[in-house]
């Protein structure tokens, strides 16, 4: 017989497939993307623009040469610039306890609110937002909350050109338009990781481009 491949924090992730994917489905503010590849929602407004313009002024405060797990900086895969927004802080709190509430996640496998600024000619190279639990790093990741199940991402700020999130395998270019959130399912319904949610932050051609994301692991993050 075959041996059955164990996905770590599958259970977990079918169901947190399932609860998210089906309290947007009841959300008339959120518009399912059409695709039959992801488990994909924007939600148009969600960041009022003040919100938006504080959001910006303090990933200015907080945005280092971004790093990557496997990759240095030098590589030229995410040349943005990014920066943990401070937990702490009763207006960051404020925005996650929304993203928190909208997705109906606990709010302890929330990860810390990431900023992130494109600068013309940077970009975030295709890649998927859950953790190859074959590669070493999961040995730390797995400890700090497993998987990665959904990411919520908002988009703060009008881009002049590009700038673009490319989901490589549904074949979509999410235009960057300030205020909306984009909120996808890493896993499939059966709680694999979904191959089919690589995507890419297309260089800024002309402008910058300002985002915030938030992950949600399956299990406590520390
Ligand atoms: O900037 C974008 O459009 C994509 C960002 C992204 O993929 C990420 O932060 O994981
Ligand atoms: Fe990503």
């Amino acid at each position: 017989m075959a041996k059955t491949e164990v996905i770590p924090d599958q259970a977990a992730l079918k169901r947190l497939g399932k609860s998210v994917r089906e309290r947007l489905e009841a959300d008339p503010g959120a518009y399912k993307v059409e695709t039959d590849k992801a488990d994909m929602f924007a939600i148009g407004d969600f960041l009022s623009a003040s919100e938006c313009e504080r959001l910006c002024v303090m990933i200015d405060l907080v945005a280092r040469p971004s790093s990557l797990h496997e990759l240095g900086y030098e590589s030229g895969f995410r040349t943005s610039y990014s920066g943990d927004l401070d937990p702490t802080d009763s207006f960051v709190m404020g925005i996650s306890r929304r993203i928190d509430d909208l997705l109906g996640m606990n709010p302890v496998c929330g990860e810390a609110i990431q900023g992130q600024r494109y600068l013309p000619g940077q970009q975030f190279k295709p890649h998927n937002d859950w953790f190859y639990t074959t590669e070493k790093y999961w040995e730390l990741e797995r400890k700090r909350g497993g998987q990665r199940s959904w990411t919520a991402m908002a988009y703060l700020n009008e881009v002049e050109e590009g700038g673009g999130t490319h989901f490589t395998e549904i074949g979509i270019n999410v235009e960057p338009k300030p205020g909306v959130l984009l909120v996808w399912n890493n896993a499939l319904p059966d709680g694999r990781p979904n191959e089919a949610t690589m995507h890419a932050g297309t260089p800024v051609l002309k402008g910058t481009k300002y985002v915030i994301t938030k992950w949600y692991r399956t299990r406590t993050w520390k």
